[in-house]
């Protein structure tokens, strides 16, 4: 279904899901001062949306909450657009001009890889909207060029990150309900990376067998970006004891924060949970939303 808030005649409309670092492990750091992450991904039925409309010349549009925290230069949706027509023009295949609406409901630098979910949708999008193909390597090599998250989010779905955030192994993880919540509050990846202070932690131990418990073995985990992000923003300490009184059976910080999630044992927990914070903390983002299994992921890649 569109929204009004796409353009009328909008001719496709492609989700950006959130993405839940559900566990993460830095496990080292490259040359080129990257880090070397071990992470436990997931990703959510919440997210931006893209909608791509034929056009006389190129146009880029926003609309959404959070529309108004982004400029329109140096999107992550152009950079994407730009890299993949020249990837296409290197093919002969034609890349139209296009007018791209990006709905942004995601708070911006919030450790939810919107702006990596954004570029992985307009790749994905794209592709469709212009009947065009091109070699996973090819793809991939664009992914990983537009940011360290975007390959993940180009899956879209249940899966272990590791490299910089390159190497993707998919994995059965069923639905989780979850609450995502937000001060508001930007946090910088890379300052969160720099204060880490040991930067070759353990890697995550993940069992290989059938019949997991998930939300068990997620309790064990860690985001090892956790204590430098708590030192850095003083008000996730805030969000994540609001998430644990609220009824969460885990609460845990996304990527490099701010965003914290919470897991309930129902979606009927979870959204009572975030009806509660939200009357408490209007100034917050707060969303229940559920987190997507293999089948129902968005990714083609
Ligand atoms: C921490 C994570 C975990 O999923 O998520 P977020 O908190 O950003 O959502 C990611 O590794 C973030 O990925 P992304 O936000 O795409 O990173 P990029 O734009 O490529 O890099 C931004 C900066 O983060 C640092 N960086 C990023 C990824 C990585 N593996 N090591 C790093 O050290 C570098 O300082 C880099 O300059
Ligand atoms: N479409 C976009 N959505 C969000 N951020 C974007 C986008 N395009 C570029 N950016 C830039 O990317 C940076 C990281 O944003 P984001 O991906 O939301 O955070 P995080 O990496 O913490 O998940 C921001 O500083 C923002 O200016």
């Amino acid at each position: 279904m569109l929204s009004h808030a796409f353009p009328p005649g909008c001719a496709l409309v492609e989700p950006a899901p959130a993405k839940i670092n559900l566990a993460l492990a830095v496990v080292g750091q490259r040359a080129d001062g990257y880090h070397l992450l071990d992470s436990l991904v997931t990703f959510t039925a919440f997210g931006d949306r893209i909608g791509f409309s034929p056009a006389a010349e190129d146009r880029f549009t926003l609309s959404g909450r959070f529309a108004g925290t982004l400029g329109g230069d140096g999107n992550l949706v152009l950079s994407a657009r730009n890299r993949l027509r020249a990837a296409l023009a290197a093919t002969g295949q034609a890349a139209p001009p296009v007018h791209i609406h990006l709905e942004k409901n995601l708070p911006v630098a919030a450790g939810i890889g919107g702006g990596s979910a954004d570029a992985a949708a307009a790749l994905r999008g794209l592709l469709a909207f212009w009947r065009a193909g091109l070699p996973q390597a090819t793809l991939d090599a664009l992914a990983i060029g537009l940011g360290a998250d975007v390959p993940m989010c180009l899956a879209s779905r249940p899966l272990v990150a590791r490299g910089v955030g390159e190497e993707i192994v998919r994995l059965a993880m069923p639905a989780l309900p979850v609450v995502l919540a937000n001060p508001l509050v930007g946090v910088s990846t890379p300052a969160v990376f720099q204060a880490l202070a040991e930067k070759r932690n353990p890697p995550l131990d993940l069992p290989r067998a059938a019949g997991i418990d998930w939300p068990a073995l997620i309790a064990r985990l860690r985001n090892d970006l956790e204590p430098p992000a708590r030192r850095l923003c003083g008000e996730i300490a805030a969000i994540s004891d609001s998430l644990a009184a609220s009824g969460a059976g885990l609460v845990r910080m996304s990527g490099s924060g701010a965003t914290c999630f919470g897991l309930y044992a129902s979606p009927g927990e979870a959204r009572a949970a975030a009806d509660g914070l939200a009357r408490r903390h209007p100034d917050w983002f707060i969303v229940a939303t559920t987190t997507l299994c293999e089948d129902d992921g968005h990714g083609r890649a």
